[in-house]
This record gives C-alpha cells, structure tokens and sequence, in this order.
C-alpha cells in the first residue's frame, strides 16, 4: 500500500468538498489504486489543523474546536517526520501562498493547485518553478487552472508535447462569467443580483471582480499560452475590464455594497443587442502571434457560445491535426463539485506515478 500525505490550503467551497470527496473515496482509492490517501493537515488564512492520523468525517468540528493558530512552518515541522510521499493542494487564491511554492517545493511537496497564481507570476517565477521541480524530481499538476474539471490543460499539454503544431485556442474560459451571462441574457433580472447569486453559489472567485475585471479569464489564457511554449507576461494580454473604475480599488464588502452600480452598463449593453444576439464572454489564444485577448461581445443564439447554459465552460482548440475542425472541449466550467473533482484526480495521477515508499497494511 502507498501512503500518501495530503495537506490541503484552503477550505473554503473546493477545499471543503474536496475533503469530504477524499474522505468518502478513501476504501475505493486502496482497494482500486493501493493507495492510502491521509489528509494529515488542514489550513486556512490564519489557523491549522494537523492529524498523523488523518482527519476524520468531523474535520470540520475538529478545525473549530482544536486548529491552531497558523506559523510558517506548521506543516513543515510535522511533514518532516514522516517518509512517505507529500502532496500540498492549494484551493486558495492567494498569492502570498502561491509566492511560498519554492519553499514547499524545497521542502519535497509535491504541488496539486487550483489556484492560477502560480503559474501566472513572472515568467521568471515559472521558470523558478520548473527548474526546482526537474531538480527534486518532483510533481506540479493544476488541471483545474482551466475549465475547473475538464481537460482542457492536458488535451493542450499532450498535443504539444507531441509536436502538434497549435494555432489558437478561443472560447469561453470563464464558467462564473457564463453562468453570469447565460443568466442574464434570459432572465429579466439586474446584473448585480445574478452576481451576487453566483458568489453565493460558489461560482466565482472569492472575489467576484476578478471575474468581472476579466483577470481570471486573462490567467486562464496565460496558462494556456505558456502551456503552449510561449514566452508572455500578464501585461501583454488585453483585457476589457467590466468593474467600473470607481470600485476597482474599493474592499470586497464596499463592491459588495455598491455592485448594483454595475448594472446600468450592463443594462445598455444588453439593450443594444439585436434580438438574435446574446452576451458571451469570450477569450482568444491566438498561439502563432502571441496575441491574448478577453472582451465581451455580442454573439449569435445560434453560435455554439450563444447555446451555452448553466456554468457550461467552451473551448475550441486549433491544431495541425484539427485546423479547420478544431478539437472542442465543453462542459460544467465552473463549480465546488467539478473543481474538487478534477483536483482529486490530479491527486491520483500524481499518487500513483510518485516514487513508491512501501508501507505494510
Ligand atoms: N469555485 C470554482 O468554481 C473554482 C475555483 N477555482 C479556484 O479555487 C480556488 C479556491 O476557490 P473557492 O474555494 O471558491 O474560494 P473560497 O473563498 O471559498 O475559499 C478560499 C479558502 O482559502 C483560504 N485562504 C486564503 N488565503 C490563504 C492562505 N494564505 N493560506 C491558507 N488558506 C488561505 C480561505 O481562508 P479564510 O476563510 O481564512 O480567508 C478559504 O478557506 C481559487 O483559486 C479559484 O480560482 C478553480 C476552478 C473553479
Ligand atoms: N472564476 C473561475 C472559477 C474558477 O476558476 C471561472 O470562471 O472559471
């Protein structure tokens, strides 16, 4: 049996089901991978709670009742201790964590992350990254930076690595910003009030403007594009930014007080369509000139993105093979379930191709 250590970062909406989803899958992983998967700690921005023993189906009494409060090194002390293998899941979006990965990496954490930040820095920092993880032989997986849980980064990454000529990669990155706009487009209802349900289903960032702003959308691309081999920062992408600038600096609760002012744009935005057109979000990855775009345009019904519902993600992919039928990937592109399902199965993939360190039982 492979005994594998899980310290997960974040217990928010995809922490906290991904949790419950490692702790109800646990029988089927040993008896279907032989592996034995241990949530051995747990963090949120400020407490820790950590278990040799792996936590149980009343982690979340457990954090409130026994965390404590959280050092720099509260994981790395207990991780130390045990020979087996590691595995770091951040379901946070910060970027001061993102900024420790070095440090996790050097400490031999294997990375399993939701979080775009990472791979959204410097292209120096991902480069940092990459040497660091050739250099410990480490593992680095973060499928859900794209699509939440669909394929999008591997089908990219396996076409590439394969030699496969990409050309673009254009669609609809952003489940929050599809459920937003789908929703919007059919229902007689402020903008801010679909916002608002959308935050509080769990669909968009911890902060809604990094959805709005289109910066989500914008990592989602450069991930993409460096996924694809190009050499590009954030500032070369450009983005059309739909938080109006007198909240663009204000704290979350004072945009959450003030979102409805967003709705009057949005209103004449949605007034100005013809009566066959319909809002969409959109993101292009344009790989031969090394042009990333995010704007929102006034697209057919019919179009494939104009049929879009619910928190539907839409990704059409460009290559050699697929020139003039590109390769389309579409499905939930937002969402807790989806999200902490594909970073499980980033989990497993990384479990069961890690250096074996045997344990009896
Ligand atoms: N929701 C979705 O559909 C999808 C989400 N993602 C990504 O998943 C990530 C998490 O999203 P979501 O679960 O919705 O967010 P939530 O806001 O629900 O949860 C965020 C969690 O992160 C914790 N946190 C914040 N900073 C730190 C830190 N420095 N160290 C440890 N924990 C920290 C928060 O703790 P505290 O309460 O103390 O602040 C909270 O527990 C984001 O990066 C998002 O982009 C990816 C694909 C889809
Ligand atoms: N904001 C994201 C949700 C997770 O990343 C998205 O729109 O897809």
């Amino acid at each position: 049996m492979k005994q594998i250590h899980l310290y997960i970062f974040g217990i928010g909406n995809v922490g906290s089901t991904l949790i419950n989803q490692v702790l109800q899958s646990h029988s089927f992983f040993k008896n279907k991978h032989n592996l034995d998967l241990k949530i051995i700690g747990l963090a949120n921005s400020k407490r820790v709670l950590i278990d040799p023993n792996g936590m149980t189906q009343k982690w979340k009494e457990d954090f409130s009742s026994i965390s404590i409060v959280r050092e720099s090194d509260s994981f790395y002390k207990v991780a130390n201790l045990y020979d087996v293998t590691k595995i770091a899941i951040d379901a946070t979006a910060s970027k001061e964590l993102s900024q420790h990965y070095p440090e996790l990496l050097d400490h031999n954490f294997n990375i399993i992350t939701a979080n775009k930040i990472a791979n959204t820095l410097s292209q120096s920092f991902y480069d940092v990254i990459r040497t660091a993880l050739k250099n410990k032989g480490l593992q680095f997986e973060y499928e859900t930076n794209v699509g939440a849980g669909l394929p999008i980064i591997n089908a990219v990454r396996d076409l590439y690595n394969s030699g496969e000529q990409l050309f673009a990669i254009n669609g609809v990155f952003s489940g929050s910003l599809s459920y937003i706009f789908n929703r919007f487009s059919e229902e007689n209802k402020p903008f801010s009030e679909i916002v608002i349900d959308a935050l509080k289903d769990g669909y968009t960032e911890p902060d809604p403007r990094e959805d709005l702003s289109g910066n989500d959308v914008a990592r989602k691309l450069l991930v993409l594009a460096r996924e694809a081999g190009l050499k590009l920062e954030f500032d070369d992408i450009e983005i059309d930014n739909l938080v109006i600038p007198s909240l663009r600096t204000a704290s979350l609760n004072q945009f959450l007080d003030q979102v409805t002012l967003l709705d009057e744009v949005l209103q004449e935005k949605k007034d100005a369509l013809a009566s066959d057109q319909v809002l969409r979000h959109l993101g292009e990855l344009d790989v031969v000139n090394g042009v990333l775009k995010v704007s929102l345009k006034a697209v057919p019904k019919s179009s494939p993105a104009g049929q879009l519902k619910g928190s539907d993600g839409f990704f059409e992919i460009y290559s050699e093979s697929y020139a003039s039928h590109p390769l389309v990937i579409k499905g939930a592109g937002a969402g807790r379930e989806v999200t902490a399902r594909g970073l499980l199965s980033d989990i497993i993939k990384v479990s069961k191709t890690c250096k074996e360190v045997l344990v009896a039982g």
